[in-house]
């Protein structure tokens, strides 16, 4: 079997964390007897420098080519300036990759692994057994909306057609029922009108699936009861912008954001989108303190999704899970392994 994986570094870290992942990936495929093919691709600041844009097409046509796509991170401060004055941003690239890919689905698990639970910084009787799947719609809402922007007015816009809520509302419920049979359904459906279709929407698909218990929650209180009862929740769906915080978030309850992975997907036959879900962290990169394991998960989620290797991907989370109960900690869990200690921890792991 062959493997073709796109490889987009992009900026700060993330040209540190791809290069972990790709190290354990060439491992796992030795391993499993599959030959790997991976080639790196300009994106985000990184591809500004050198072409003027964040998504060149060659890089967009090698990503649709692949059978996955691993991608670091992009951003930086120092593309602000250039922003201000009408240039693109990095982020703009992102946005772009996965609308032009389809990429509506955007699963982020928070799982805490049992030896960190006196690692989070809540109380371990409140994060114990945490296990929660945001799936955030990713092509939709306020960041693909209608936007003016101007010195003295600017606005944003939240549209949602009923499609775009059936398809993710699908990708989450046939997730609930393949896990524990609960989905919690978050909007602010108090005030936004695209938050009431979304919450009617929600109960039409559950007619589908009567076997998945529904409970719709608003986003405030959301952001609190994930702090003080995560351990309750199964699957969580909601919109693009409150599936972008939360998730943060919920990294945070469950250790640190260095360590959460997300796939991003699309039409079945569509290349997913792997990413750790943090950004180039500017604050960090270059001194090689980078924790490298949220992509390394993200690399575990493309073998799943996109190769349907299964024992390969239990492997990598596995090597994961060992390297922490042995005491492995990274900077961003208060440890002192830099991204080189941590990758070779796993590598030998596995
Ligand atoms: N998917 C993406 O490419 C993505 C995601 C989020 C933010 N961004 C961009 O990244 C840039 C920086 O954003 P930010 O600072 O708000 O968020 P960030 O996620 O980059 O960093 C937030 C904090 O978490 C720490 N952190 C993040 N990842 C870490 C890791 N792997 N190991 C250890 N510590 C880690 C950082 O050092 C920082 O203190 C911005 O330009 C933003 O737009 C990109
Ligand atoms: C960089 C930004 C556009 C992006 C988002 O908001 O989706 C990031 O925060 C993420 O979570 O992948
Ligand atoms: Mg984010």
């Amino acid at each position: 079997m062959s493997l073709s994986v796109c490889i987009l570094p992009g900026d700060g870290i993330g040209p540190e964390v791809t290069a972990s992942a790709v190290r354990v990936l060439q491992q796992v495929c030795e391993n499993a007897g599959t030959s790997l093919e991976t080639a790196s691709q300009p994106f985000g600041g990184a591809a500004i420098d050198t072409t003027g844009e964040p998504l060149p097409p060659a890089t967009l046509e090698a990503c649709k080519a692949a059978d996955g796509v691993l991608l670091g991170a992009v951003g930086g401060p120092q593309y602000d300036a250039a922003a201000r004055a009408g240039a693109p941003r990095p982020e703009q690239g992102l946005l772009a990759l996965r609308q032009e890919m389809g990429l509506f689905a955007n699963l982020r698990p928070s799982r805490l692994f049992p030896t960190l639970e006196g690692a989070s910084p809540l109380r371990e009787k409140i994060v114990r057994g945490t296990d929660i799947l945001v799936v955030r719609e990713l092509t939709g809402g306020l960041y693909f909306g209608d936007r003016r922007e101007g010195d003295e007015e600017a606005l944003d816009t939240l549209p949602y057609s009923r499609a775009e809520i059936e398809r993710v509302a699908w990708t989450a419920f046939e997730a609930a029922r393949g896990r524990r049979g609960k989905l919690c359904s978050v909007d602010k459906a108090n005030v936004l009108a695209s938050s009431r279709l979304w919450r009617k929407v929600i109960d039409d698909v559950s007619a589908d699936f009567p076997e998945v218990e529904v409970k719709h929650v608003l986003v405030d209180a959301m952001a609190m009861h994930l702090v003080t009862r995560p351990s309750s929740f199964d699957v969580v769906v909601t919109e693009n912008l409150f599936g972008d915080i939360l998730s943060d978030e919920l990294s945070a309850v469950v250790g640190s954001i260095g360590l959460a992975p997300s796939a991003s997907l699309g039409a079945p036959d569509t290349p997913g989108v792997f990413e750790p879900i943090h950004g180039s962290a500017p604050d960090i990169a270059g001194t090689g303190k980078a924790n490298p394991i949220g992509t390394i998960l993200s690399a575990a989620m493309l073998l799943r999704f996109a190769a349907g290797m299964e024992d390969a991907a239990k492997s990598i989370e596995d090597a994961v899970e060992t390297v922490l109960r042995e005491g492995l900690r990274p900077f961003d869990l208060g440890g002192t392994a830099g991204t080189e200690d941590v990758t070779a921890a796993i590598l030998k792991a596995l």
